[in-house]
């Protein structure tokens, strides 16, 4: 739904810019494009096929007997080139050629009827003819591999139907036309001139109308707290005269984090609905060009044109497209988007915060966004758009279905505790089809039944994505998040509990225990890693003692518990083993410039062994005295669990009124006090990776 919609926009907006380009210019790349494809056909005019048709034939002839051999009724049927009549007997010369299609292998060969057999050869036919054959494959990749192979080492030349072979076999030629037409490109725009602004670095950008301005907070529903954030960016604009004056500090870059259909592009319209100010949108990939330097200008125009419209809204969704860290390596287009990078980064430092030009950008993967982007003056603030728990996807279902007539017999709460996992682009979706499924069946209004349908059919286009679970699973994925959550509360030198949710997100996490440091941390203790250990653990030993049996689900947990054990022993010098590092230390202090790859501790096979047992101790501490804190914490652990079924997600003031409600005794762990001084350890692991338990 939502890319779609990008879709037009894109399209929309890309009409605008590319209008003004000289004709004369136009004749010319139409002359490069029918130099290139005169070349490519010239080059790609050459086929040589060394297999004769006989050969050919067997093969397919074995492969037919293997498959059926395995599996009788699986014999591909064989269509050979040879006449109908089998006393005929005629040469087969060269393979002209041989296509192996997704379901039927096809070619041409040439023969000559050389007479009938027993007879003289008087009827014989000089001239050869091209005949066809066809034969159907079965698809099996492993029965595939085997055919492929046996083609291969009779040193035949086939081609192959799927496009990727072809792309690998014409890729020279592709290049060249490539470069032809990138030349006349170029020419082109030499003839533009360099004083005029070229066509190619108008910003896409679409300066949205009146219908955009419409939108306001109240269309985007079950995203509460994600508005309560933005609220301050409409005050600004609406009064900026008066921020101006006070000389406050306003936002200039606003990210909007959260997965695809949550309302984040809905967010940023409604923002500039509720504050009425003109709203610029494009799309991260619109500025990565094929040209180095386009994308560029594309950016500084985009900044120039909003900078006269202010106060205003510039949206730019798939921030990621263009902003992804600079550092990874990147095979094509490297150098584009570096300049692309580097203008946005130059223009949100230019502009003076006080001009009334907000940025909001949306994005789903964070992680990947090159840390200047996230610096102070920049893209500083961060909003979470998460998915909604079943409050929200009921407020998103009333949203939708207000131009909808409904059936009495509608329950808007109904449908949201059934639809887990929905983002608010799933639900608007489901109230479509819904009201599409009513109107083919002649009906005057939307009733259960229909929603019942839409729910299936969309459920099943999302399960392809992995993100519906069934009912057994998530009891197991809340008492997992449960166990998380609690250990987690119980331990007290644990970063508090933020949220507890088992609102799928993604393919790997079917729900998530989020803790939030309450300052910025540089430092672990080894108590503070054991703890944290604890944490991660709780989730598969809360699944042990409930249901006798643990999941898949914890394979990320014990990832990084693992790994944490493994640093305490090999680089923190946490175990028994002593204060020693026994790996390079990549942020060594000694070293100039941090980096201390050259160093690393050599130590033998003994000492791996000690080091491996180590680990597998300190993990077995620490599952011990977690299986002890959660048997202890029957009671609430059943609460908090009841309680995430019935809401799907519960935040800290929740989880503590249930400890509090369910716990009589002393709630901390006796005997674990946090060390205040904190020992000199670092670890590396970023905030995100290190609050949120997934599953
Ligand atoms: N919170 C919401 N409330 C109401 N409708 C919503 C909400 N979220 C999404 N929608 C519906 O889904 C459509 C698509 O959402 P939108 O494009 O804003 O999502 P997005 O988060 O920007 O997605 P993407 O990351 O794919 O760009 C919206 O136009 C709206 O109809
Ligand atoms: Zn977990």
């Amino acid at each position: 739904m939502s890319d779609d919609q990008r879709k037009k926009d894109s399209n929309r907006g890309e009409g605008k810019g590319n209008e003004t380009r000289g004709s004369g210019s136009v004749v010319f790349v139409l002359i490069a494009v029918v130099c290139a494809i005169v070349a490519s056909a010239f080059l790609m005019g050459n086929n040589t096929n060394r297999i004769r048709y006989p050969d050919l034939e067997r093969l397919l002839r074995e492969h037919a007997e293997t498959l059926a051999s395995s599996n009788p009724t699986n014999r591909p049927k064989i269509e050979t080139a040879s006449t109908q009549d089998p006393a005929v007997v005629v040469e087969y010369s060269d393979l002209q050629s041989v296509l192996l299609g997704d379901e039927t292998i096809t070619g041409t060969v040439m023969y000559r009827k050389l007479g009938t057999a027993g007879k003289d050869r008087s009827n014989a036919e000089n001239v050869p003819k091209l005949v066809k054959f066809s034969t159907i494959r079965v698809r099996n990749d492993a029965q595939d591999a085997s055919l492929n192979k046996l083609l291969i080492d009779s040193g035949v030349q086939w081609d192959n139907a799927r496009p990727n072979r072809w792309l690998a076999d014409h890729w020279l030629e592709l290049m060249m036309v490539a470069a032809v037409i990138l030349l006349g490109v170029i020419m082109l725009r030499r003839i533009g001139g360099m004083g005029s602004p070229m066509s190619f670095s108008r910003s896409r950008g679409k300066l949205h109308g009146q219908e955009d301005l419409s939108i306001s907070f109240e269309d985007a529903a079950g995203i509460d707290e994600a508005v309560e954030e933005v609220r301050e960016v409409v005050d600004f604009l609406k009064n900026s005269e008066k921020y101006q004056a006070l000389g406050g500090r306003i936002p200039k870059g606003v990210l909007l984090v959260g997965p695809p259909g949550t309302g984040k592009t809905l967010l940023a319209k409604a923002i500039a609905g509720e504050a009425g100010v003109p709203f610029f949108s494009l799309s991260g990939s619109d500025f990565v060009e094929m040209f180095v330097g386009v994308g560029a200008a594309r950016v500084r125009d985009m900044f120039q044109q909003a900078v006269s419209r202010a106060p205003c809204i510039i949206f730019i969704d798939e921030l990621d497209a263009l902003g992804k860290s600079r550092s990874g390596s990147v095979v094509g287009g490297h150098d584009e988007r570096e300049q692309t990078l580097n203008a946005l980064l130059v223009e949100m430092d230019g502009f003076d915060s006080n001009s009334g030009v907000i940025v909001i950008a949306a994005t789903n993967r964070p992680e990947t966004l090159d840390a200047a982007l996230l610096r102070p003056g920049r893209f500083d603030r961060h909003v979470l758009v998460d998915r909604p728990d079943v409050a929200g996807r009921e407020a998103i279902l009333k949203v939708h279905v207000r131009s909808v007539r409904l059936a009495d017999d509608v329950d808007l709460r109904h449908i949201a505790s059934i639809t887990s996992g929905f983002v608010g682009a799933d639900l608007a979706n489901l109230v479509n089809e819904a009201a599409l499924l009513a109107a083919r069946g002649d009906k005057t209004s939307v009733s259960t039944q229909e929603f019942d349908e839409a729910v299936e059919r969309v459920t099943a286009g999302l399960e392809k994505k992995n993100r519906v679970m069934n009912e057994d699973e998530k009891i197991r994925v809340a008492y997992h998040e449960a166990g998380h959550a609690l250990v987690a509360a119980a331990l007290p030198n644990t970063d508090p509990v933020h949220k507890v949710s088992i609102i799928p997100r993604g393919i790997a996490a079917l729900g998530y225990t989020m803790q939030r440091p309450e300052s910025e941390r540089y430092l672990m203790t080894k108590t503070e890693l054991e703890s944290r250990m604890k944490v991660l653990l709780a989730g598969t030993l809360t699944e042990e003692m409930i249901f006798q049996d643990i999941s898949t689900g914890a394979q990320n947990d014990l990832e990084r518990c693992s790994e944490i054990a493994r640093s305490m022993v090999m680089d923190y010098g946490m175990s028994r083993l002593g204060r020693l590092n026994f790996r390079r230390s990549t942020r060594s202090p000694f070293l100039a410039g941090g980096g201390g790859n050259e160093y690393q501790f050599s130590y033998g096979a003994e000492t791996a062994k000690m080091i491996d047992k180590e680990v597998a101790r300190i993990v077995e501490d620490a599952l011990t005295q977690t299986r002890e804190i959660l048997s202890q914490r029957r009671e609430v652990l059943e609460a908090v669990t009841q309680r995430l079924l019935e809401v799907e997600a519960i935040d800290n003031t929740e989880l503590n009124r249930l400890i509090q409600q369910h716990t009589g005794g002393p709630w901390l762990v006796p005997g674990t006090v946090t060390e205040k001084p904190r020992a000199q350890i670092r670890t590396d692991e970023t905030d995100a990776q290190r609050n949120a338990s997934a599953t």
